[in-house]
């Protein structure tokens, strides 16, 4: 008696000490630390308590609907499938679009042109007349250098060819500004496919610019152009960015990898939607980025750990820039910590038809040495187009 009530002591202590070890395996597993990510880990990282390795994190990318695997604490990186997409709308083509759209950029830039000719057109240009030139150029944010560089250019011409002619100025100050946008720069956006992995574009601004739209609107400008694209939310400071980013892309039926989670690590995110690029043989996977401007450190980490972790599979072939051409000098400031961070290969300005600061184009080319090559022209969907330096400049006159 006293053996079997010993066996039935050891017996509940045996269970007693099973269930609380099972209870703190299924804490510590359904538990991530709110600093490890699902996805590849740089040597900077904190340790992890459970290494996710780049193999490993393929287990996070699930369907919606599908029962959560994870901790909610750690990203989960969705991948919406296909069929769930609402039949695909039909994005207009993209060449020609400026000229749809050029209406709306001269309507804001009348004071530029309009001004420059009438200036120019006088019988006599004197001191005053220059220096009033000159004050419509700055207005119009074209900066500093180049704004002398045209006066000096224009002085030199109009005293050996003369102002009387309209048409003949006409013609004068469009060379003269054309010389400035640069129609020679490279300004392609519609990469090819590498032999065996998708171009990545990384796209970088701070929040507010209208880099999600932007990545929509190119979204849609790839398709019209018959590319297979992939986007990558790794905007996470904003969960609704990349439900908005999503959206954009079940428009036209382009598939986006995000988080669910709100501050998910961006370069996990980032990973996984190239690694699906990969996978799914796109030709051009799109990564949005948050890319705030607290400070030049964080900004640096941030985009710098995302390009590292795309790199381990694939490579950043572009990083675009996106700015709002109608926030003048702070743009040009942005433009300048921006570069100092990542390789930026090229310009997007958004919000072009809001300001009459064209000039902004000239100002931001010359301070990061990279093209304009697209510019957003308004609020629908279809109202990005490439830029073209010589629709701009005929537009700013006309
Ligand atoms: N008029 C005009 N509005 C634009 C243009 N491009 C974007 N917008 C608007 O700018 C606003 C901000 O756009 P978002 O794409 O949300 O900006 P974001 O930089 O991605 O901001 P976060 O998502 O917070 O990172 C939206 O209301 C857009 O419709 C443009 O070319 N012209």
């Amino acid at each position: 008696m006293p053996e079997q009530l010993t066996l039935i002591i050891i017996l509940i202590a045996v269970v007693a000490v099973l269930g609380i070890g099972g209870a703190f395996f299924l804490l510590r597993s359904n538990k991530a630390p709110k600093d490890t990510y699902t996805g590849p880990r740089d040597s900077n990282d904190p340790a992890p308590t459970a290494t996710l390795e780049p193999e490993a994190a393929e287990a996070s990318v699930s369907s919606p609907g599908a029962a959560p695997e994870t901790a909610l604490e750690s990203p989960v990186v969705e991948m919406p499938e296909e069929t769930e997409a609402p039949a695909a709308e039909v994005p207009e083509p993209v060449y020609g679009r400026l000229a749809r759209l050029r209406a709306r950029l001269a309507k804001s830039n009348t004071a530029l042109g309009k001004g420059l000719l009438a200036l120019l057109s006088q019988d006599k240009i004197d001191e005053d007349v220059w220096d009033e030139i000159e004050e419509t150029l700055l207005l119009a944010d074209l900066g500093t250098e180049p704004t002398m560089e045209l006066v000096d250019a224009l002085r030199e011409r109009v005293k050996v060819e003369g102002s009387r002619d309209p048409q003949r100025v006409h013609d004068m100050l469009r060379e003269e500004l054309l010389k400035l946008v640069d129609p020679t720069m490279d300004r392609n956006f519609i990469p090819e496919r590498h032999k065996d992995r998708p171009n990545v574009i990384m796209v970088v601004g701070v929040n507010g610019v209208g880099k999600t739209t932007t990545i929509g609107k190119m979204a849609r400008v790839l398709v019209a152009e018959n590319k297979d694209v992939l986007l990558g939310a790794a905007d996470t400071f904003r969960a609704a960015a990349a439900e908005q980013l999503a959206t954009w892309g079940d428009r036209v039926g382009v598939p986006t990898v995000k988080s669910d989670v709100d501050g998910a690590d961006p370069a996990s995110v980032a990973f996984e939607a190239v690694r699906a690029g990969i996978e799914q043989e796109v030709d051009i996977v799109m990564i949005d980025t948050a890319g705030r401007l607290q400070n030049k450190v964080g900004l640096m980490d941030e985009l710098g750990k995302i390009k590292r972790v795309i790199e381990k599979q694939a490579t950043v072939d572009e990083v675009l820039l996106v700015l709002d051409a109608t926030t003048g000098q702070n743009g040009l400031t942005q433009a300048k910590v921006f570069a100092e961070v990542v390789n930026v290969t090229g310009i997007v300005l958004t919000k072009l038809d809001g300001t009459a600061k064209g000039g902004i184009v000239v100002a931001i080319q010359r301070q990061l040495g990279v093209p304009v090559k697209l510019v957003g022209l308004g609020e629908g969907p279809d109202d990005l187009a490439p830029f073209d330096a010589e629709a701009f400049v005929d537009a700013l006159l006309d």
